[in-house]
């Protein structure tokens, strides 16, 4: 397929989307299963067009003053893509499966000098409006590099297994795939995202993933598990481990010493967890599937308690742009309740003098510091650890920079760590 059927492709697969409210890997899946004269290039680059258009859906919809499924991928063709209208004009007229030929309308927006002349910044931020109005409370002026920040495409980060290997040797295996270590986790390497039609790299069938060397996990995940404290020996409650991504870097950070629980109230998420822990050499990791009495004995015990909190996801955007535009202030509500229970059942199992780490992959304040203030009014038995402390411990020399709260927390995003969005609290709890 040439690009002008690749563009007609996504915009019939964004319509699929629009019109039948399918997630979009569904939706792309299900144009490859009835197109299967595709290759895998195809729909990689209709994926693309497809995600990219999602990103800046409201940026490139006053552009087209449209947000329709056209209007969108011919938007970002030219915007990102560095297509001319003049180009696209000679493109279509060559190709049977292209969209229809441009109308002077469409090639009069497309060769505007300031799209965006006009626009309201939400709009330049490519945020709907409730969601920057809090996130103008909560990071003042930055708020909109911050959105823009969200509109990336991600690249595909690694965590070296340490358990296994090395990062040295993970670079050298993966060398094709030419990875840049870091920029952040100690033990990240990262393959950037390429332009236009490029392809994500498939490590999951790499020698170097199936030995266990080597993890898919963002570097704002690592640097969490990081900012957790764990210490070798000790004993360690993950309450929300899921698939156990975080649970495999803190085992990894114990080098295999001490005790993490990994437990999570849904028994389908946890599933893939006891295959991961196989494949990384984890072996002090118990999982406490979900029971009534599952964690009884657990209370009052565990030097460190971790919360990867069920969130929102806004610090993964990029990577799940629809979800930007789904999401509504009373789904954010019900989140804030569910992590408010978390967090309080969460506390119980902290020993004196133990920590309490709650995380999210959000970047909005109610489930972030609201939460955490809130935590510690509830709480008086814990303190909150102050987040530029553990960071420059962590980080100190290596230029390394986040955004610190004003509680105490600590708020990684793209634009400022260029990691997804993460947000770190660790509590303490009185001796
Ligand atoms: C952000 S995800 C965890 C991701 C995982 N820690 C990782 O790093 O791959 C949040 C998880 O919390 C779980 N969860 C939701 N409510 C819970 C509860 N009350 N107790 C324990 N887990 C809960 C969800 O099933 C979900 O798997």
């Amino acid at each position: 397929m040439r690009l002008p059927g690749r563009m007609a492709a996504a915009i019939a697969v964004l319509e699929d989307i629009e019109s039948h409210r399918r997630p979009v890997a569904e939706a792309l899946k299900a144009w490859g299963l009835a197109n299967r004269f595709a290759g895998a290039g195809d729909r990689a680059a209709i994926g693309n067009l497809v995600y990219d258009g999602l990103r800046r859906k409201r940026s490139h919809g006053w552009a087209m003053q449209s947000e329709a499924a056209r209007a969108l991928v011919l938007s970002v063709v030219v915007r990102e893509w560095g297509e001319s209208p003049e180009s696209l004009a000679t493109l279509f007229a060559d190709d049977p499966h292209a969209p229809a030929a441009l109308s002077p309308d469409e090639v009069a927006r497309l060769s505007a000098t300031d799209p965006l002349a006009g626009a309201p910044a939400a709009v330049v931020a490519d945020l709907p409006d409730w969601i920057a109005a809090l996130l103008e409370i909560s990071l003042g002026h930055d708020w909109i590099v911050e959105g823009q920040g969200l509109t990336g495409r991600p690249p595909l980060d690694l965590r070296a297994n340490l358990l296994k290997s090395d990062r040295a040797r993970v670079m050298k295996a993966l060398s094709r795939f030419s990875p840049q270590e870091g920029p952040t986790s100690p033990w990240g390497l990262r393959l950037a995202a390429g332009p236009r039609d490029a392809r994500t790299p498939n490590v999951l069938t790499d020698e170097a993933w199936l030995k266990g060397w080597v993890e898919v996990q963002d570097q704002g995940s690592q640097v969490v598990s990081l900012l957790c404290g764990v210490q070798p020996g000790e004993q360690v409650l993950d309450l929300c481990a899921g698939a156990g991504g975080k649970t495999l870097a803190l085992a990894a950070l114990m080098g295999n010493k001490g005790q993490i629980f990994a437990h999570d109230s849904d028994r389908t998420r946890l599933a893939p967890i006891y295959d991961r822990l196989k494949r990384a050499g984890v072996r002090n990791v118990q999982v406490r599937p979900p029971a009534e009495t599952a964690l009884d004995d657990l209370v009052g015990r565990m030097d460190r308690v971790v919360v990867d909190a069920p969130c929102t996801g806004s610090g993964t955007w990029r990577r799940q742009p629809h979800a930007k535009w789904k999401l509504t202030p009373e789904q954010l509500a019900l989140r804030v309740a569910e992590q408010q229970q978390i967090l309080d059942d969460a506390a119980r199992f902290v020993k004196p003098g133990g920590s309490l780490a709650y995380i999210t992959c959000s970047v909005l304040p109610d489930e972030n510091g609201a939460q955490a203030q809130a935590f510690l009014a509830r709480h008086p038995e814990f303190r909150v650890v102050p987040g530029h402390g553990l960071w420059h411990k962590a980080f100190g020399g290596s230029g390394a920079r986040a955004r610190f709260t004003a509680e105490g927390g600590i708020l990684l995003t793209p634009a400022t760590t260029g990691t997804d969005g993460f947000y770190i609290a660790r509590f303490e709890r009185a001796q």
